[in-house]
């Protein structure tokens, strides 16, 4: 794991919580991205050097509808930056971790990414990004 690449936090209604955090870090996001794959729109701040993801759901099976539902806007995930998934798979995997089912996919913010289960993870969600290739 290089670094942290970003912290995910969902949040009910993605345009709300963009003019919360422009104010909060004064900056506007840089982007706005669906992922159709996990019924998601994130939007992403730069703060110096880290990221933040805000993520609401766009469909009653997205996983942050569900979060939502039974623990309410907040921190979701941790994404960790990876040079190589695979090779990092392998080393978790040979660490005894399991990698979600249907994972690595194509993530948002040119990202190929994976997940491991919380209940592996001292219930911290989470994620490995690489970059995609451009
Ligand atoms: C990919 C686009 C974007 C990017 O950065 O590129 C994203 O980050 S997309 C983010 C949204 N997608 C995902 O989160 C995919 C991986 N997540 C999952 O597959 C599920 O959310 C899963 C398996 C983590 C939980 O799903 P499940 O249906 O099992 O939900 P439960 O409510 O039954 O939870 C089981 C158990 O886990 C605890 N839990 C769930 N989510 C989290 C979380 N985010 N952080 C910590 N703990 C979590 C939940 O409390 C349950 O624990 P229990 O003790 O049994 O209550
Ligand atoms: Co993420």
């Amino acid at each position: 794991m290089d670094k942290i690449e970003h912290i995910g936090i969902a949040v009910k209604d993605l345009a709300v919580s963009n003019a919360l955090f422009e104010k909060l870090l004064g900056v506007p996001s840089y982007k706005t991205e669906e992922v159709a794959s996990e019924g998601v729109r994130t939007s992403f701040f730069k703060s110096g050097p880290n990221k933040i993801e805000l993520l609401e759901a766009i469909n009653d099976e997205s996983p942050i509808a569900n979060f939502l539902d039974k623990k309410g806007e907040g921190v979701h995930h941790i994404a960790f930056a990876v040079g190589d998934l695979e090779k990092e798979i392998e080393r978790l995997k040979q660490e005894g971790f399991k990698i979600l089912p249907g994972f690595p996919k194509n993530g948002a913010d040119n990202k190929i990414v994976a997940f491991l289960h919380p209940k592996e993870t001292n219930s911290v969600l989470v994620e490995l990004c690489q970059e995609a290739s451009s």
